[in-house]
């Protein structure tokens, strides 16, 4: 699920960022997607707004939902008896991706829009079908994820040297040197 939101970060959409991650039945990841708009629709042009009168204006017409997004970018030959991990419960036309597909399992965050006829037709197919849904509640609100982490020393918690400060200061102590004529 982590990884299913890190890939949302990479959404354009300013309201909702979406992530999406498709594990096999060994746990390997095989896809993962956010919710941008198509290729060659640049996310840069294509509307993100919501609610302008006119449809053609907000984006719903044109964005690619997370899942979808997964499933097409999978990384082996199908995604048979998979799991989908994703933030929000799948639409309705996510759902009919989903099952024709062959994930079998479908595991999200947050049900808010449980009351929309979107989802509530999504839950009949994917009932029908017979894929499995459930919900998963971290054990931890938050992971933070600290680049400089891995220069940290384990024993004190300290920033330890990195390597190229380290060649650095070798290189300096030699120029020191050979101005001494050592
Ligand atoms: N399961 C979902 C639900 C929604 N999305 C995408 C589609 C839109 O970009 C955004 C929803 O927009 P909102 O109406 O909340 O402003 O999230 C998705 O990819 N997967
Ligand atoms: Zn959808």
């Amino acid at each position: 699920m982590a990884t299913a939101f890190l890939a949302a970060k990479r959404s354009k959409d300013p309201c909702s960022q979406v992530g999406a991650c498709i594990v096999n039945e060994n746990n390997v990841i095989v896809g993962t997607g956010y919710n941008g708009m198509p290729k060659g629709c640049d996310d840069d042009e294509f509307p993100w707004a919501k609610k302008s009168k006119n449809a053609l204006e907000n984006k719903y017409l044109y964005v690619c939902h997370a899942e979808v997004n997964a499933i097409l970018n999978k990384n082996s030959a199908d995604v048979k008896n998979c799991t989908l991990f994703v933030a929000l419960f799948p639409c309705n036309e996510c759902a009919k991706v989903i099952i024709q597909s062959g994930i079998k399992e479908v595991v999200y965050i947050s049900d808010k829009h449980a009351h929309k006829t979107h989802t509530i037709a999504s839950k009949r197919m994917l009932n029908a079908a017979g894929i499995s849904y459930r919900q998963f509640i971290p054990r931890q609100k938050q992971i933070v994820i600290d680049f400089s982490e891995i220069n940290w020393n384990e024993m004190n918690q300290l920033p330890s040297t990195p390597v190229k400060d380290i060649n650095a200061h070798t290189q300096k102590e030699k120029l020191k040197e050979e101005d001494q004529g050592k």
